[in-house]
This record gives structure tokens, sequence and C-alpha cells, in this order.
């Protein structure tokens, strides 16, 4: 049995708290553009043990702007609680007594690993003048990751939209290391609707005076692009409901104590105020470009034969689920994964009037879905090991 090594999880001066940090400090990274990112970071959270054959461990690739802390409450180095903290412990849909879950936060983010607002080669905020990434990147920095802790081979790797893309790029440029697949609300490829939302989104960003061509990190507090990214984060919240439901739950109500017919808001407006105050409070506007831009390089067909050559590459057992109300990444795009990956099953259906954050919001049927996919993990361990 390899050790792990030694810099695994080693806390340095510098790394934020409450999570484990990896230096990939030997070699610059090579990305899809053809550039070197050096000094790589990746921040992750782990929970459950390790089986001595390390047959037991299950990836968790999260989405746009979540990160590594996948259960408990918020707190020191927590902006948030965990996105599916429901889901994971003793027992549940995750299960740590059996499964050891790693859950890194994606290259480009904000919460750790590197990205923008980290230090480049001069010791300066790289803002701008950080490298374009793609989903491949972000996988490639997750495989080093795999290999600094030892583990050959994914039982399981799970994810839902950025998350689920992540997952894609594992099974078909890893297949050998993805023993199962779940993908949840996320495309074969991002398409012109969804990266127009995210252009719109980005020049939101770019026009707020505090971004400042994204050089904003060394700002005084509450100088940066924040007016920007809050109204990204509108847009973008918009997309990930359902109109029906926004109807249903928030019609043409005024805000309590304000009026609409003489310049209060309503309180849909409200409601979509304090998402965005949410964000801007927990999130690098650098970050969130970075990522979006990372989520509209999305093509597992790219120089590999179009999408059905990609997808067929990968054999293992999968399931694909989408949201039925989901107008970011609709329905047929998961459909379309679901018949063209050939150990997939028909596809799942996650019933919710939530539209696209039914993936995480819809927390009874993800933990069936989970269930099911862990199970068909669990047939194909090579033997019984206990953690
Ligand atoms: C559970 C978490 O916070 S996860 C944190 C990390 N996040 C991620 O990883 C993913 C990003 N998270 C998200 O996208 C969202 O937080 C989701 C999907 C998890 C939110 O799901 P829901 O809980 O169903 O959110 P919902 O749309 O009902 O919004 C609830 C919030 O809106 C507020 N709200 C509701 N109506 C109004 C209104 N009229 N005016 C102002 N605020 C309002 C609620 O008070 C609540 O505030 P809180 O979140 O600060 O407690
Ligand atoms: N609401 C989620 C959905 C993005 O897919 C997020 O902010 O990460």
């Amino acid at each position: 049995m390899r050790p792990l090594p030694p810099a695994t999880g080693a806390w340095r001066e510098g790394d934020p708290p409450g999570r484990r940090c990896w230096h990939h400090a030997e070699t610059p990274l090579p990305l899809e553009s053809g550039r070197h990112l050096p000094g790589v970071r990746i921040a992750y959270e782990t929970w459950g043990r390790l089986a001595p054959d390390r047959a037991n461990a299950v990836l968790v690739l999260h989405a746009l702007t979540g990160d590594s802390h996948l259960a408990g409450p918020a707190g020191p180095g927590h902006p948030a609680p965990g996105w599916w903290d429901a889901l994971t412990g003793p027992g549940r849909p995750l299960d740590t007594d059996r499964w050891f879950l790693v859950v890194p936060n994606a290259l480009g983010g904000c919460q750790g690993t590197t990205g923008p607002a980290s230090p480049g080669p001069d010791g300066r905020p790289w803002g701008p003048d950080f490298p374009h990434l793609t989903i491949r990147d972000q996988v490639a920095a997750e495989l080093l990751l795999a290999d600094a802790l030892g583990i050959d081979r994914w039982a399981a790797v799970l994810g839902g939209s950025m998350g689920g893309m992540r997952a894609l790029e594992w099974a078909v440029g890893h297949p050998e290391r993805t023993g199962a697949l779940l993908v949840l609300a996320a495309p074969a490829a991002a398409g012109a609707d969804q990266i127009g939302w995210s252009a719109a989104q980005a020049a939101a960003i770019r026009a707020d005076r505090g971004w400042r061509g994204g050089r904003y990190h060394d700002a005084a507090p509450g100088e940066g692009p924040h007016l920007g990214l809050g109204a990204a984060r509108r847009i973008a919240h918009l997309t990930y409901r359902a109109g029906p439901g926004l109807e249903a739950r928030f019609g043409r109500a005024a805000q309590p104590g304000e009026d609409p017919a003489d310049g209060g808001r309503h309180q849909i407006e409200s409601y979509l105020d304090h998402h965005a105050d949410k964000l801007t409070r927990r999130f690098d506007a650098g970050s969130y470009l970075a990522l979006s831009a990372a989520m509209n390089s999305h093509d597992l067909g790219r120089g590999r034969g179009g999408t059905t050559a990609a997808l067929a590459r990968y054999r293992g057992p999968a399931l694909v689920a989408g949201v039925t109300t989901d107008r970011l990444h609709p329905l047929h795009q998961q459909r379309e994964l679901a018949r063209a990956l050939p150990g997939a099953d028909p596809l799942a259906e996650i019933d919710s009037p939530h539209g696209h954050d039914g993936f995480l919001v819809e927390t009874d049927q993800v933990g069936r879905l989970i269930r099911a996919l862990l199970g068909r993990a669990l047939a194909r361990r090579p033997a019984p090991s206990t953690p």
C-alpha cells in the first residue's frame, strides 16, 4: 500500500481554516490553453474513513458557487452551511460509515483553491492575469489531488450543474478511474442559451466601476465589484428557479412594509436582493467569471470526435437525472446524456417546481438517486473492504 504523501492535508501558513489543503508545488499545471498555472493549491474536505484497500472513495463535485463544505454548519472558514448537509452522514445516502467522501473546491474558486484572488507569481493577486480555465483543467487538478491521496479509482464520481460537468469529464477523460457516475442537471456541452445568460452576468460584473478591469483585490473593503456581482446573481438566480414556481410563491405581492405603487419593492425584488446580498458576502467576482467561463468551455466532444463518441468511452454504471422545471439545463439535455452513455439507466426525473436548483433543494429525491448509484458502485467493488 502506498503511503499518503506527506504534504497531503498539511496546513500551511496562509491556508484557509476548516479545510485541508494540498499544494501541487513541484510543477505548474499545464492548461488546455497552452498556459501553465504554477503553485496550484486545492482545498478539500473529507467525510468518513478511507478503507485499507482505498476502494470506498467517492468524489463529490460542487456547482458554481458551492465549495468543499458538503455538510455541516456555516462557521469559521465556511461562509455557508453544507450544500448537501441533509444527504451526508451515518445511514444517510452519502453514508459516512461506508464511504470516504472527498470534496474539493474547484480550480478557479475562492474558498481555498487557487483562483483569481490567489497570489500570482509576483505575490499579488492574479486578478485579470489569471489564466483562462476549462472544465478539463479543473478535472486535471482534481486528478492530481486523487494521485496525492493515493486514490487510483473513485468508487463513484457525483456532481450537479458545474459539478456534473466535471463528473462527466472524469468519466469520459478518465474512465478507468471512475467506478460509477451520477450526473445531475448538467449537459454534454454548454449551449447558446447558457453561454448567453452567462454573458449577461459577466457584462454586469464588468460594468461595475469597482471591477477596475479585474484588478480590485487590493481595493479597500466594500470597494470591489459587489454591485455587479449582485446583479449577476439576480440574473443567475432567475435561471436557477422556474417562472411558474416564482409566480406561485410571490405573484405580485408587495414586500411587507413597502408599496410598489410608491416606489417600494415587490416580494420577488426583495427576494433577489437578498440572494444577491448573500452571494456578494461570500464570493469573489473574479472567481465567478473564471468559473462561468469554465462552464461555457464545457464540451465533452471537443477533440474527441463529437459527443456520442466521447460518451461511448465510459462504459461503467451511470445515472443521469434532470429537474422537470430546469430552464437553464433543460431535461432534454440529460435525456440525451442518458441515451448516449452505454452504462446509463434510463433518465431519472427530479420532479420539482424549483427549477435548476432542484438538485440542491429536492434532497429526498436526490437522496434516492445517490443510494441507487452507490448501490451499483458497491456491487462493483473488487473485494469486501471496511473502512
Ligand atoms: C443551504 C445553503 O445555504 S447552501 C450554501 C452553499 N451554496 C451552494 O453550494 C449552492 C448555492 N446555494 C443556492 O443556490 C441556494 O442557497 C439554495 C439553492 C440552496 C437555496 O435554496 P432555498 O433554501 O430553497 O432558497 P430560497 O429560494 O427559498 O431562499 C431562501 C432565502 O430567501 C429569503 N427570502 C424569501 N423571501 C424573501 C423576500 N421576500 N425578501 C427577502 N428575502 C426573502 C429567506 O429568508 C431565505 O433567506 P436565508 O437563505 O438567508 O435563510
Ligand atoms: N444555485 C447553485 C446552482 C448553480 O448551478 C449555485 O449557486 O451554485
